[in-house]
């Protein structure tokens, strides 16, 4: 039986899919598969010798448990405390599934640790408390406060959830948090919002009906009355229907403080010609009877996992004008606490809050609900399968993989924290802890953050040689947005401005210029400076009058050449050699200089630079000691103090071969030149990048491990690196191109927007202050 179903495509009517169905065997196959379940403990200070042991464990431990014995507040400096957090459960309401008890809740327990780590870098531990007393359970969970930096409630059901949560926050000095009420709440508030901006509907006159009454309704329910709207136009309804004033059976304090004064007894009574439907309560729960007879234009946010109360494709089959989301995955609109929890917690635990607070729960919200208006990133059109979502019906709020949530919720959460007395911590510079977040999720912007600060010092104007192209106009946007500078979009004007307009890409923005080069009054001079370098190298001058005329990478480089613009960037549609030759034609090596290729690689929080990775084919040992200067040179002005490796298969000597001779030969030179930074090898990639096995040769001159590699041969280069981007574990940026008199940088072919903006902000750093 497939676990996950098809899609509703509302605007063709027809029902598509957004991903493979996954049957049940392959769920299970995923969670027994190598190591049972989702997740493991790694450590994070090293325990390898006997020293480490007595700094770590007995007798060093000692001193921290005596400096946080004498003031608490250590323990954020001295433990995991101030970024661990326990997902904690009885199982009584998992998911829609029901009470299935502690134990059967663990998959769903570990999976929630795992988003917390994914998504926000929060340490998170899975706890299943097998009780459905709610003193026990309180008592269990109050006592654990010293472990944690904040407590998530799961799948606990209403009402004793309220009272577990309530109690728990008046005991313990942490946030507490039950998920399933107020995770849901935030990403179905954020919904709405955007959900009654596209239907032209006003929060204070719209009708909702919410299915269901328990942790997760009660808690929307509060959320949108904090927010606005009329609470007499909110009915809920549960197993027993409508919750009216007066009724009797199955209520408690939570459903009465609710209850509405109505003649509907039934949820198919309520749900005639109201604006919004919630379900938030079991498999199947609306008819298409029920659906049909909702107001024009509704909202149906069908939310019960992982079978929603009714399915997009049935919603479908009976109306075209309907707003759809559900709690899935495999169904556009996913409101789903996923997309709150990481992140509320990640700005709650950075400003070490008390609570998490209505006015923290508000901000989150908007902070959501404004970020599905804002264009979308590759990352977000890769996750849904390259179609690029766009504000309107099909996208009313971001998907789990947005990479921006890192930085857009956290900041939210914790500015309204501070503003609302609740942190015990100030950040006074929002912007720099944004950048920070970025960093957490993507660690390649930690390493472009430092460029991306200086260039916005001093802003460049970078041309953009394959304007055309859809992915550059979007870096183009994104570089001035993030205030690098001017963005030159190259190629013609209409045809640039028919994909922008088709893409939905506003140009219309300070720092987009666009120059055609067929148009351009600047032309004669770029012919006059091209012919004067090519006519004694075979070309006449109609060649260069062509090149000029229709090649863009020739105009763009000569107009870097000539002054008219700081740096360029191109790469996007043709193979880096031939990007390359065609530069190089325009623009001279930089006099004492080599053009070589370095590809940074981001691993682990370490960062090494490679070096071949773009122009020498099998370089002699002169050419690999001018490597190394080269690639030396790179890493110093992207502040890291070189230690250059070159490396081999063998290590000084052994095994012994004539591969590792031009290696050996060009350490010589490189002691011959008398170079500025630490060098050494030849040696393999093990010795230079671990401490212990450089220990075996302590002769070995550098002072800790390599963080540049010189490689033997482009081959080498190009397998290792590119060998690391698609094993997952690094991310890899460049190779980017060095050693020419003025910035230009090449990407890979068919490159993303993040990573052409990444090269556009390399190529105006390196244009110098
Ligand atoms: N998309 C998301 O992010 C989230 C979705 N959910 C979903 O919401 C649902 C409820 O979860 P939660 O609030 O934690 O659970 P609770 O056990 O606290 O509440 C369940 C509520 O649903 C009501 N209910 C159950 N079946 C029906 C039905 N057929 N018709 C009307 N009401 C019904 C119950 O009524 P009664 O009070 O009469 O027993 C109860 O009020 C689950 O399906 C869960 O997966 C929850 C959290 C997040
Ligand atoms: C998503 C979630 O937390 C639930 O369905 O219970
Ligand atoms: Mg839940």
């Amino acid at each position: 039986m497939p676990v996950n179903g098809p899609s509703n495509d509302k605007n063709s009517g027809k029902v598509s899919r957004n991903r493979a169905s996954v049957t049940e065997q392959e769920a299970l196959d995923f969670h027994s598969e190598g190591r049972p379940g989702k997740l493991e403990i790694t450590p994070t200070k090293p325990m390898a010798t006997q020293r480490d042991l007595s700094l770590a464990y007995s007798p060093g431990v000692a001193v921290p448990v005596l400096a946080i014995a004498a003031n608490p507040a250590t323990a954020y400096d001295y433990t995991t405390r101030g970024n661990m957090v326990a997902v904690i459960s009885n199982g009584t309401a998992i998911l829609g599934l029901g009470n299935l008890g502690a134990l059967a809740s663990k998959p769903v327990m570990e999976g929630k640790s795992v988003l917390f780590k994914r998504f926000a870098d929060v340490d998170s531990i899975d706890l299943e408390v097998d009780t459905e007393n709610v003193d026990e359970f309180i008592n269990c969970v109050r006592f654990l406060g010293p472990s944690f930096g904040g407590i998530n409630l799961e799948d606990i059901k209403a009402p004793e959830c309220f009272i577990i949560e309530s109690r728990l926050r008046e005991l313990m000095d942490i946030p507490v948090f039950h998920d399933d009420q107020h995770g849901t709440a935030i990403i179905a508030a954020a919904g709405l919002i955007n959900a009654l901006e596209l239907t032209g509907r006003d929060l204070k006159t719209t009708k909702l009906v919410c299915n269901g009454a328990g942790a997760a309704a009660i808690a929307c329910v509060e959320l949108i009355k904090a927010m606005g709207f009329n609470p007499a136009n909110i009915t809920l309804c549960d197993t027993k229907g409508v919750i009216y004033q007066g009724r009797t059976e199955g209520m408690n304090q939570w459903k009465s403080a609710h209850a509405v004064k109505t003649d509907s007894r039934s949820l198919e009574e309520a749900m005639k010609g109201a604006d919004v439907v919630f379900g938030l309560s079991q498999k199947g729960a609306f008819t298409e009877e029920m659906i049909r007879s909702l107001a024009p234009k509704p909202i149906i946010f069908a939310m019960a996992n992982p079978d929603p109360e009714i399915t997009p494709e049935e919603v479908a089959r009976i109306r075209d004008d309907a707003i759809m989301a559900t709690g899935r995955s495999d169904y556009p609109n996913q409101v789903n606490n996923v997309l709150g929890f990481p992140y509320i917690f990640r700005g709650a635990l950075d400003v070490r809050a008390r609570q998490i607070n209505d006015a923290m729960k508000i901000a989150a919200a908007q902070a959501l609900a404004d970020l599905a208006r804002e264009d979308v990133p590759d990352d977000v059109a890769a996750a849904y399968q390259g179609n690029r979502p766009r504000f309107g019906a099909q996208y009313i709020i971001p998907v789990p993989f947005d990479p921006r949530l890192i930085s857009a919720i956290p900041v939210a959460v914790a500015k309204a924290a501070m503003e609302s007395g609740v942190a015990q911590k100030d950040i006074p510079d929002l912007g720099a802890y944004a950048a920070e977040l970025s960093a957490r999720r993507d660690p390649i912007a930690a390493t472009t953050q430092g460029i991306y600060d200086r260039v916005k010092r001093f802003p460049k104007r970078v041309v953009f040689a394959e304007a055309e192209e859809e992915q550059v106009m979007r870096a183009a946007v994104t570089f001035t947005h993030h205030k690098l500078g001017t963005a030159i979009l190259l190629g013609r004007d209409d045809v640039i401005r028919a994909t922008a307009e088709k893409a939905g890409i506003d140009l219309d923005r300070p720092g987009i210029e666009i120059v055609n080069a067929r148009i351009s009054d600047r032309v004669d001079t770029y012919i006059d400076y091209l012919y004067e370098r090519l006519q004694r190298q075979g070309f006449l001058l109609r060649d260069v009058q062509r090149l000029i005329h229709n090649d863009r990478n020739h105009f763009a480089a000569t107009m870097v050449a000539t002054g008219d613009a700081d740096a360029m960037v191109t790469g996007t549609t043709r193979n880096y050699a031939t990007a390359l030759s065609d530069v190089r034609r325009c623009i001279d090596v930089k006099p004492g200089h080599k053009v070589i290729g370095v590809s940074i690689v981001v691993a682990r929080g370490r960062t090494i630079f490679v070096a071949d990775t773009a122009v020498h084919d099998m370089p002699n040992a002169e050419q690999i000691a001018d490597i190394a200067v080269e690639a030396a040179r790179v890493a110093r002005r992207m502040g890291y103090e070189p230690r250059v490796a070159l490396l081999a298969y063998s290590t000084f000597g052994q095994p012994i071969g004539e591969r590792s001779e031009r290696v050996r030969e060009a350490v010589k030179i490189l002691d011959g030149r008398r170079v500025d930074f630490e060098y050494d090898g030849e040696m393999a990639a093990d010795v230079a990048l671990n401490a212990h096995r450089m220990e075996q040769y302590p002769f070995c001159r550098l002072s800790g491990t390599a963080n540049v590699l010189v490689m033997p041969a482009i081959h080498s280069a190009s397998i290792a690196t590119r060998m690391l981007q698609e094993l997952g574990a690094s991310t890899v940026i460049g190779p980017l191109l060095v050693g020419l008199d003025k910035s230009v940088q090449i990407t890979q072919m068919g490159a993303k927007d993040s990573d052409i903006v990444n090269m556009a902000a390399i190529a105006a750093y390196n244009s110098g202050s």
